[in-house]
């Protein structure tokens, strides 16, 4: 068997992650699967959790396992008891090294047949020694503390002795009881006198009445704590005795009696099985390491050791290290992983809540299998705060999950709501904002909670994960869209209602404008501008209703356009009255009167028409006009007191061409009125100084008679024989072009001469008759005579 100490000899087993500084604190065998729990200079053993779960396989066991002491004089066979009983592998004494103490500190093994945990204590010898009786005490308030069954190992002829080391060790695992607190209802401890040596000289019987009226004695000697004053032995006690002969001496019987005593520590199925339920310290098989340690650093220090508080405590403890283990568990950390990835690219995880709960679910299941186990109050305390541990880890995730909600409706808000105005504007209708808004703003608010109710854990406090924050930033940003929607919607509105009113007006303005200017004209200018005011104001009421519009924000709809309506009737009679377009129309009305007759037909002037009678007409009549165009000459209540009592309103706005450029479009238009006049009375004198008809019949006929002269005449004759001899004589000799050219130049200045002549006489020619030449000389005279008459223009401008 190995015996290991650290240092000098640990196992090729040990286990690495043990620091040795630690192992040093303990002897371990990991072959023989036995530790000692409580080293040589009474320090806890650092790797019992660890030998629960490696060696002896029962970390997981829960409350499936059972733990038995022995207690009693040294070298008096408790090892060799243990080891027959348990299949456990103790040391004891070599006998042929002489009898000497074996066993130190406390050690434990695992019965080979059932889930016994077996505890070989170190044996008392009576001393008066503080030491020795201080560890006595110790070791034996530990065993208790943590076994189910405590093996009092005495030999039978001890037994009615009461010899110091029997009257001492009983005193002392009754006395120590009482430091447990345990109260009434808690488990008990059953105290198991294995009589050795037993020779059934003595009944069995006996004995027990022996050591039970002597364990009666002591409890009734014993100062008990208060409140404790009336409790019986019993009611902390279960007595057991059995009886093993001497080992040697009755060897088979011995054997016989170890067989059957096995059997009520391993069968629990016997009658006498001697871990009764009421007997067990409800301490789960994985708190069993944690809650030894604190028992031995309480008894260690001297500390009050209250068995209640310890299994609190205990539970705390457990309860805390579970949750712990389940927060490094792999499958929380890669699930949480997961939906982080999905929600840090902005995606809202549709699945989020059913993940969370599962997750948070299975780790609760996890929770339970250990945790429900210890205390059931701190058990269930430990498991809310757990579940709100499980809420704090996973609320960064939650509240991703909301922004990324938050987002998304708020991009679905504001492209529904764009989508409604859009469809209203396609539709030609009124945009009936508030119904758009309203809708949206419901659908969005309500995918929101939605969104983030089932995103939720199932079981969370409403003030741990609360949307309400989101929520506000939701709502604030779905009024912010809003308002900018509304504001674009209400200018647009505006627009399209100023639009069709200033259109309206400036096509009535300009029809009154081109019908000529009178008195009425800006009475009627006016009107329009009202009809405009009344049609924007119907409209603003009526589409106001769409935008829920208040009364002060109508007013102020109807105002801006009242100001905007107002300036463009002003713009239009700037542009209308433009020193071209002003012009144009002076000229239209002048030339109404002056060249047009009454029927609107172009008047032909004859010499004896009133020429300047109708030009004096004409031209008063424009500058009557001209006066009417350049003023807005109507009192001033007709414009409206709205625009007039508005700030902005500037009187001087009446005047719609200033002075200076009343003279300037004055001077021009007289200008143009007398070139007119001029051309007037030019066409007089071309329309009496035309060539008759008569005149060119007589001419053709003349010009017959005279050819028909050079044909009967002998001379004209002879002389046409000798040109046409000429002619002949010039065409054999190549002479022909150059004669012709000649003959060409001769007749075109000829014709020339004779043209200008009767021009200069007044007589118009028609134009085949001219060449090109006579043409260019036409168009330069009369260049000439424009600017003669430009001149002429000028000089009677001056004299004017
Ligand atoms: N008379 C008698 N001796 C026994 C019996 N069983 C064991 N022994 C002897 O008692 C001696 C001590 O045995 P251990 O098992 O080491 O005793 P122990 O009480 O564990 O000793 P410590 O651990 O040193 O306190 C050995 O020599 C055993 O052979 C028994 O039933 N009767």
């Amino acid at each position: 068997m190995a015996d290991h100490t650290v240092p000098g000899g640990a196992s090729d087993e040990s286990p690495s992650e043990v620091p040795d500084k630690e192992l040093r604190f303990s002897r371990f065998d990991p072959v023989d699967q036995r530790l000692q729990i409580i080293n040589d200079d009474k320090n806890f053993s650092p790797i019992v959790s660890e030998y629960m779960k490696k060696h002896w396989h029962l970390a997981n066991s829960g409350f499936n396992y059972n733990i038995v002491a022995v207690f009693g004089s040294q070298s008096t066979g408790k090892s060799t008891l243990l080891n027959r009983l348990f299949g456990t592998n103790f040391d004891v004494m070599n006998e042929a090294s002489g009898r000497q103490q074996t066993t130190k500190g406390i050690w434990v093994s695992k019965s080979d047949e059932s889930n016994t945990l077996v505890l070989d204590v170190e044996g008392t010898d009576g001393g008066e020694r503080f030491e020795d009786q201080d560890f006595e005490r110790k070791s034996a308030l530990f065993s208790l503390a943590i076994s189910e069954v405590v093996i009092v190992n005495m030999y039978e002829n001890n037994v009615g002795l009461y010899n110091g080391a029997n009257l001492g060790l009983l005193k002392t695992v009754l006395d120590v009881n009482l430091q447990l607190f345990q109260q009434a209802g808690n488990p008990k401890t059953c105290l198991h006198f294995v009589i050795r040596d037993f020779t059934n000289q003595t009944p069995l019987e006996r004995l027990q009445a022996t050591v039970t009226t002597y364990l009666e004695k002591i409890w009734s000697t014993l100062n008990k704590p208060a409140g404790k004053e009336d409790c019986s032995l019993y009611d902390f006690f279960v007595l057991n005795f059995s009886g093993l002969p001497h080992k040697i001496f009755a060897r088979e019987a011995f054997e016989s009696a170890v067989a059957k005593l096995r059997t009520r520590f391993s069968d629990p199925t016997a009658l006498d099985y001697v871990f009764l339920p009421v007997l067990h310290k409800r301490v789960p098989a994985d708190g069993f390491s944690s809650f030894a340690h604190d028992i031995w650093e309480r008894i260690s220090a001297s500390k009050e050791l209250d068995l209640p508080t310890q299994t609190q405590l205990l539970a705390e403890h457990r309860c805390e290290e579970i949750a712990k283990e389940i927060f490094d568990e792999e499958f929380l950390v890669e699930s949480i992983a997961a939906l982080k990835r999905g929600v840090e690219v902005g995606r809202v995880v549709e699945e989020f809540g059913e993940v969370v709960n599962n997750v948070v679910d299975e780790c609760i299941m996890k929770f339970d299998e250990n945790g429900s186990r210890y205390n059931s109050i701190v058990y269930k305390r430990k498991r809310a705060e757990f579940y709100k541990r499980m809420a704090t880890y996973l609320l960064p995730v939650y509240n991703a999950q909301l922004t990324n909600i938050t987002k998304t409706r708020i991009a679905a808000f504001s492209a529904s709501l764009s989508a409604g105005l859009a469809a209203d504007v396609d539709a030609g209708v009124p945009i009936n904002f508030a119904k758009h808004t309203t809708a949206v703003r419901r659908e969005a608010e309500n995918s929101f909670l939605a969104g983030a109710a089932s995103s939720r854990l199932s079981q969370v406090a409403d003030d741990e994960w609360s949307a309400a924050g989101q929520y506000g930033q939701l709502v604030e940003e779905i009024e912010r869209i809003s308002a900018e929607l509304r504001s674009g919607a209400v200018d647009k509105m505006l627009k399209a209602v100023e639009g069709l009113a200033v259109g309206n007006m400036n096509d009535n303005v300009l029809g009154r404008m081109n019908s000529g200017a009178s008195v009425g004209m800006w009475v009627s200018i006016l009107e329009s501008f009202k009809e405009a005011l009344d049609f924007e104001e119907l409209q603003i009421q009526k589409r106001g209703q769409g935008f829920e519009a208040s009364a002060e924000e109508l007013e102020l709809w109807k105002s801006t356009l009242r100001w905007q309506t107002w300036t463009s009737l002003l713009e239009t009679l700037k542009k209308e009255t433009a020193d071209d377009a002003i012009l144009a129309r002076l000229k239209g009305i002048f030339d109404n009167k002056f060249r047009y007759d009454e029927q609107g037909i172009p008047r032909l002037w004859n010499l004896d028409d009133p020429i300047d009678s109708y030009f004096a007409s004409a031209t008063e009549d424009a500058e009557k006009a001209l006066s009417i165009f350049a003023k807005l000459d109507v009192p001033l209540k007709l414009i409206g007191d709205n625009i007039i009592d508005d700030q902005r309103f500037d009187p001087a706005c009446v005047t719609i061409i200033p002075a200076n450029r009343l003279q300037n479009i004055r001077e021009r238009f007289k200008r143009d009125a007398q070139t007119l006049f001029v051309e007037a009375k030019r066409s007089m004198v071309v329309t009496t100084a035309k060539i008759p008809p008569w005149f060119i019949a007589l001419t053709l006929v003349l010009g017959w008679n005279e050819f028909m002269m050079v044909l009967f005449n002998p001379v004209y004759f002879a002389l046409l024989a000798i040109f046409l001899g000429i002619g002949y004589l010039s065409w054999q000799m190549g002479m022909v072009g150059p004669a012709y050219q000649v003959a060409k130049v001769t007749v075109r200045e000829v014709t020339n001469q004779a043209i200008e002549k009767l021009e200069n006489n007044g007589v118009e020619v028609p134009e085949f008759m001219r060449s090109s030449q006579a043409s260019e000389r036409k168009r330069k005279s009369t260049v000439v005579k424009r600017v003669e008459s430009v001149n002429e223009n000028i000089e009677m401008t001056k004299i004017d």
